[in-house]
């Protein structure tokens, strides 16, 4: 469901940060990207979620090639399969939990309220939806922007550090829900982590270094 070939990025007035990247990812599949601070492992996720463009190769997401698309091409795109996490939990802070919750797929077009209650439970946020983000501790705020991205049923769930600020029993916890999920929506999973034991847990793992997949 997604394929990365050949891919190069130079930011302007910037050295390469990617050169020739190929990498691709079957429907439900989870792969963890790992990678020194600075190799480009950000960039990559974002091109992966059609969040920007790439100077040259192709990507193709869905069955769409990501290279003649223009900006409101890609977000009409990302709307309508790709869902992010990201290490801030960017919940919005005037919505309750129960509205975070089904803020994306409300603006999808995409409400399943069999499936958010679903969510909701295997996420133990049960007893949490009139709370505001503020009130919550760091997991249950992450656990909250998992639900968010997967109301939809993404077919690609984008991570980049998820748990980069928790603790590693919230880590631990917040892993465990997240692969669950994924496996449970038939979500895939590109997952940024600077973490070896959180990369062992997925089913494939990429290195990148030197702008290349190692
Ligand atoms: N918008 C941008 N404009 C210019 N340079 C950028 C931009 N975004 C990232 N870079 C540069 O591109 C390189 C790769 O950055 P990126 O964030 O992709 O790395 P990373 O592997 O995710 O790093 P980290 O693990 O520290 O988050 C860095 O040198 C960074 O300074």
């Amino acid at each position: 469901m997604l394929q990365i070939e050949d891919v190069s990025k130079t930011y302007p007035g910037a050295r390469p940060v990617l050169q020739g990247v190929s990498l691709h990812l079957d429907a439900g599949e989870t792969l963890a990207l790992t990678g020194e601070s600075g190799s480009g492992k950000s960039t990559l996720l974002h091109l992966a979620g059609a969040l920007d463009g790439f100077d040259s190769g192709e990507i193709t997401l869905a069955g769409t090639r990501l290279s003649g698309l223009d900006d409101s091409g890609r977000a009409a795109l990302r709307r309508g399969c790709v869902a992010l996490v990201f290490q801030q939990f960017n919940l919005i802070p005037s919505l309750t939990v129960a509205q975070n919750l089904s803020f994306h797929a409300r603006l999808a077009g995409r409400q399943d309220p069999a499936w958010i209650r679903d969510l909701t439970d295997r996420l133990g946020l049960g007893e949490l939806g009139a709370r505001y983000p503020e009130q919550l501790s760091g997991g249950q705020q992450q656990r909250v922007a998992i639900g968010r991205a997967l109301a939809a049923r993404p077919a690609l769930l984008l991570a980049d550090e998820p748990t980069g600020n928790l603790d590693e029993t919230a880590s631990d916890a917040v892993m465990d829900l997240m692969l669950e999920l994924v496996r449970v929506s038939g979500t895939a999973l590109f997952l940024v982590t600077h973490s070896e034991r959180i990369a062992a847990r997925l089913d494939r793992r990429a290195h990148l270094s030197g702008g290349r997949i190692a």
